[in-house]
């Protein structure tokens, strides 16, 4: 591929770096329906103070003097009724279509991270704890639940309700209704006495307080094996306490700021407080003849309600939170550059790989592969070595584009990985690295994941040349065995089945990490048959003489840059890296290798 063709393959991909759209965005196609939710809502509430004031209208007629029109108790009872009855129908229609909502706003939640955690590069997994991801997923889309299915009923009633109660309460007695609101003016004045910057502060403590008690409980549990090995449960533990009293501190401190304000708030919106200003108001307004006796009633009844907001606001704003933190998580998630893919795929023309100045860090500040030139031509098989942090598995995972490098490219039949389409390199591609992944699902499934309708022979030969049939057979269901429910695999087996799962791929290209691919002698003995058949192209991290012996080319790694590289016997010949760094690595070995290389040369053996 030429550079013009390679500009051009990157013109044509699609990238997807912007960060993840707001919560607003997300909710904007069910725009509708979320309004339909809060109106119904807003009807059942209006409609549910029907009855309330009815009774109120009801006991104010009673109470008045003179003659009671049974026309106007028929109508007001009546009234009522229907009241309920709309204010029962129009709440059930609200929550259930609420529900309906949040289920379908979940689903397409959970669509768009799975589609886009499907196109984020597969390396950024490597880097993520899966509790995180599964946190993201699971828990921070279900915390929409109460913002969407039960927030704007809740803030509705507590709104709505109280508003139209005032209303009501205005054309009853204008003086009464604000003597009535006292508590909730003397409550809202209090509020600025919680939202201090000292108040803010200690809020913040309390959060990192709690996040250092969190993290020293994961790091027991993950490490209690060694923990208890070395007998370092007092110190691990001691980490612990003092995170806790830590937290104590920090506790007292917050209450005691926050206590005074909030027994304030609690007090002035406590009924008792209401009914005494709403009582001692009210009676000097009857006593001196400005209002009726009777049109004291509403206001004990509905003036109790006129704190409700208030009070809401303190639930609702906590969900409010958790809701919004939730939705950050979920948009850094969303915001996650995937990979680019192209628009127009373009076809391999065969299945030499090559390495175009590659230059590769996890971050901007540190280079793990600095210029690497490499070519891998179909039908051998390169041996990549080097001390440990050279960068070894960092490069071999660019040939599955686990990562794109940050500068060259990598070439695959002539063509940018960038511009072959994930679809075309996995099926050139395959690979068996450290990190081996099993599904739950069945064990023939688990072989078959490249090549979904392979037929059972196929899967079992495969699993016969990894060396994992005879194990497999003594499964509770055999092949049909779920991996994780039904039986646990150890280690080795579960690299035994991905190499099964990589002869099955039956990739033109395969890359290994051999240190835990090859499990044991058989295994390897058999892999390494298989693998030298055909014209496949191999690319391998080689822990082993055999396989150095064997491989095509060596390529000796060194703090990101290829330092030697040639033919094994070469490379000995030449006494240069090479040959220092396998006598280094193991003395017998290098012996060994050199007797190999000469038996190959056709030397005498010494
Ligand atoms: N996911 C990652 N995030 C950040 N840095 C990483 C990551 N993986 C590897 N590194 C760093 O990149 C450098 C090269 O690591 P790499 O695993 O490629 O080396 P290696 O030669 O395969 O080592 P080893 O033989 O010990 O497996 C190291 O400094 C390592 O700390």
């Amino acid at each position: 591929m030429t550079t013009t063709e390679l500009a051009e393959a990157r013109q044509t991909t699609t990238t997807d770096a912007k960060p993840g759209p707001g919560l607003a965005k997300l909710l904007r196609p069910h725009l509708w329906t979320f309004a339909a939710v809060v109106l119904f809502q807003i009807v059942g509430a209006v409609a549910g103070l029907a009855p309330l004031l009815a009774v109120v209208e009801l006991g104010r007629t009673f109470l008045s003097p003179g003659p009671v029109d049974p026309g106007h108790v028929w109508f007001t009872v009546t009234v009522g009724a229907i009241g309920l009855f709309v204010r029962l129908l129009f709440t059930a229609a609200s929550s259930g279509i609420g529900h309906l909502l949040d289920d379908r706003v979940q689903l397409a939640f959970r669509r768009r991270l799975a589609e886009r955690l499907g196109r984020v590069p597969i390396g950024w997994f490597s880097q993520r704890r899966t509790g995180e991801l599964a946190k993201v997923v699971g828990d921070d889309v279900g915390a929409m639940h109460p913002f969407i299915a039960h927030s704007p009923g809740e803030l509705v009633a507590a709104f709505v309700v109280p508003l139209v109660s005032l209303v009501y309460l205005f054309t009853v007695d204008w003086r009464l209704t604000l003597i009535t609101l006292i508590p909730v003016v003397l409550a809202i004045a209090l509020v600025p006495l919680m939202m201090t910057p000292a108040r803010l502060r200690e809020q913040k403590d309390f959060d990192s307080a709690m996040g250092r008690i969190s993290s020293s409980v994961v790091e027991f549990v993950q490490g209690i094996a060694v923990v208890k090995a070395f007998n370092g449960s007092g110190r691990a533990h001691r980490k612990f306490v003092t995170a806790v009293d830590g937290f104590v501190d920090i506790f007292y401190r917050m209450v005691r700021g926050l206590s005074r304000p909030a027994a304030g708030m609690q007090l002035a919106l406590s009924p008792p407080f209401v009914l005494v200003v709403v009582l001692t108001g009210g009676t000097a307004l009857i006593t001196n003849g400005a209002m009726a006796a009777a049109d004291l009633l509403p206001f004990l009844l509905l003036g109790l309600g006129l704190t409700a907001p208030v009070a809401a606001l303190g639930h609702g704003f906590d969900e409010l939170q958790a809701a919004r933190r939730a939705v950050g998580r979920i948009r850094d998630v969303l915001g996650v550059p995937s990979l680019p893919e192209p628009t127009q795929p373009v076809a391999p023309r065969g299945h030499r790989v090559e390495l175009r100045d590659v230059r590769f860090g996890y971050s901007d500040d540190q280079e793990v592969l600095r210029g690497i030139d490499l070519v891998l031509e179909p039908g051998t098989v390169t041996a990549i070595v080097g001390p440990s942090g050279s960068g070894k598995s960092t490069l071999v995972q660019l040939l599955p584009r686990f990562f794109d490098p940050t500068h060259g490219a990598v070439l695959l039949g002539g063509v940018d990985l960038r511009g072959l389409g994930s679809q075309r390199l996995y099926r050139t591609v395959s690979f068996v690295f450290q990190d081996v992944r099993l599904l739950r699902a069945s064990v023939a499934d688990n072989i078959a994941l490249a090549v979904p309708h392979a037929d059972r022979a196929d899967v079992e030969r495969a699993a016969r040349l990894a060396n994992v049939h005879d194990r497999i057979l003594e499964l509770p269901r055999g092949y049909d065995t779920v991996i994780g429910d039904e039986a646990g695999l150890s280690g080795g087996e579960a690299q035994r089945i991905a190499i099964a799962r990589a002869l099955l791929a039956d990739t033109p290209v395969l890359v290994l990490d051999e240190a835990t691919a090859f499990a044991d002698p058989q295994t390897e003995q058999a892999v390494r048959n298989t693998l030298a058949e055909g014209e496949r192209t191999m690319l391998v991290i080689a822990h082993r003489l055999e396989t150095i012996v064997d491989a095509d080319t060596v390529v000796l790694l060194e703090n990101g840059s290829i330092v030697e590289r040639g033919a094994p016997s070469e490379l000995l010949r030449r006494e240069g890296k090479f040959a220092a760094f396998w006598q280094s690595r193991s003395p017998v070995l290098a012996d060994e290798l050199e007797d190999h290389s000469a038996v190959m040369r056709g030397d005498e053996p010494r």
